[in-house]
């Protein structure tokens, strides 16, 4: 019996719809409109499709939102200039600092460099530390959305062996604390680019995301039938291949074996832009005088 399709387009449209509900209300309370903030250096196709995405997305949310753009050459110096200019805005509420950054920035003197509190990515040490002890001030919009689909998808974690291909500060780690957390309580592996016997540890998964960047890297000999397959990766595919989008996941062959399966696109990505909206709505509290957050 081929997989069951989780379908994210729906999940975050859902989303989307409460934290619209919650921006009306907090707007109505407190007169102030959440604003997100986002940096974007140089061009980046991949990039540009999250940018708007997101915009459109805050729009309909009822968040403001305003894009910062440099030029590939920018300074360290500029970038930082910009942040701090945000971070000194009230009016700001989120600030998002689009990632990869040019080769002559140092990143992780930039994420470091956004006001915690200002901080939807949850890329700041304050906040990823939060995180780890389990009491978190926003969460990481990517695997938090992961953890939506899972929920939504009915796929019970507690006690199941959750595998994580990668290992990055954006996916791969934030989302092995998110399953491993009380709660979630998966027994929980991550894998990277050193991991030996990689297909042999992706068998024994119950749960497994694949985030490693490498379009259809996860074949159907490395899934466990019955095994729930969250695809994050987004990876544009040659022009000889159609110049398409292609996950991580070799999705026509894995569909064949896994008890439920994530499409590229319309399955995680959407989640990432609703967990965003949801942060700048957090962020937004935080930030407000009298609002406990
Ligand atoms: N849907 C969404 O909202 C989002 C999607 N993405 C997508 O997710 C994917 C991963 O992104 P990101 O985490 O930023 O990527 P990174 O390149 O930062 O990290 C990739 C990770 O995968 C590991 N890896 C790479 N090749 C292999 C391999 N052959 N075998 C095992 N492990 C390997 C790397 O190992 P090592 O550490 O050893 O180098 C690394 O830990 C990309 O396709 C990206 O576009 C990213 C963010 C959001
Ligand atoms: N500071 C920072 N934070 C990020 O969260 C971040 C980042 N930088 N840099 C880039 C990656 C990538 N990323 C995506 C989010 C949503 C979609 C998305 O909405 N995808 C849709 C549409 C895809 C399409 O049609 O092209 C989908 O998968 O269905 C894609 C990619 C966030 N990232
Ligand atoms: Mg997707």
């Amino acid at each position: 019996m081929p997989a069951t399709l989780i379908d994210g387009k729906a999940v975050a449209a859902a989303y989307r719809d409460r934290v619209q509900t919650d921006v009306a209300a907090f707007t109505q309370r407190t007169g102030v409109t959440p604003h997100l903030a986002a940096v974007v250096v140089g061009e980046n196709p991949a990039s540009a499709v999250y940018v708007r995405n997101k915009q459109r997305a805050c729009e309909k949310a009822g968040i403001g939102s305003s894009l910062h753009t440099l030029p590939a050459t920018a300074s360290q110096s500029d970038l930082l200039t910009c942040v701090h200019g945000l971070n000194d805005d009230p009016t700001v509420h989120g600030i998002l600092v689009q990632l990869p950054l040019p080769e002559q920035i140092d990143e992780r003197a930039v994420l470091d460099a956004v006001a915690p509190l200002k901080d939807v990515d949850c890329f700041h040490p304050e906040n990823v530390g939060l995180l780890s002890q389990a009491r978190p001030r926003f969460a990481p919009c990517t695997p938090a959305g992961v953890m939506e689909l899972l929920s939504a998808a009915g796929v019970e974690t507690s006690g199941k062996r959750a595998v994580v291909l990668g290992r990055s500060e954006i996916v791969g780690k934030p989302m092995a604390m998110l399953l491993l957390a009380r709660g979630a309580d998966a027994t929980v592996t991550v894998c990277h680019s050193r991991t030996a016997d990689l297909a042999a540890v992706c068998r024994e998964a119950d749960v497994l995301v694949a985030a490693i960047g490498r379009a259809k890297f996860l074949t159907a000999d490395m899934v466990k039938p019955g095994t729930a397959v969250i695809d994050v990766g987004i990876n544009r595919l040659p022009e000889e291949e159609g110049g398409g989008l292609a996950g991580d996941v070799d999705f026509d062959a894995v569909r064949e074996v896994a008890g439920s399966l994530t499409p590229v696109p319309g399955g995680v990505g959407p989640m990432t832009v609703a967990v965003l909206l949801r942060n700048t709505l957090t962020a937004a509290e935080l930030q407000t005088a009298g609002e406990p957050g």
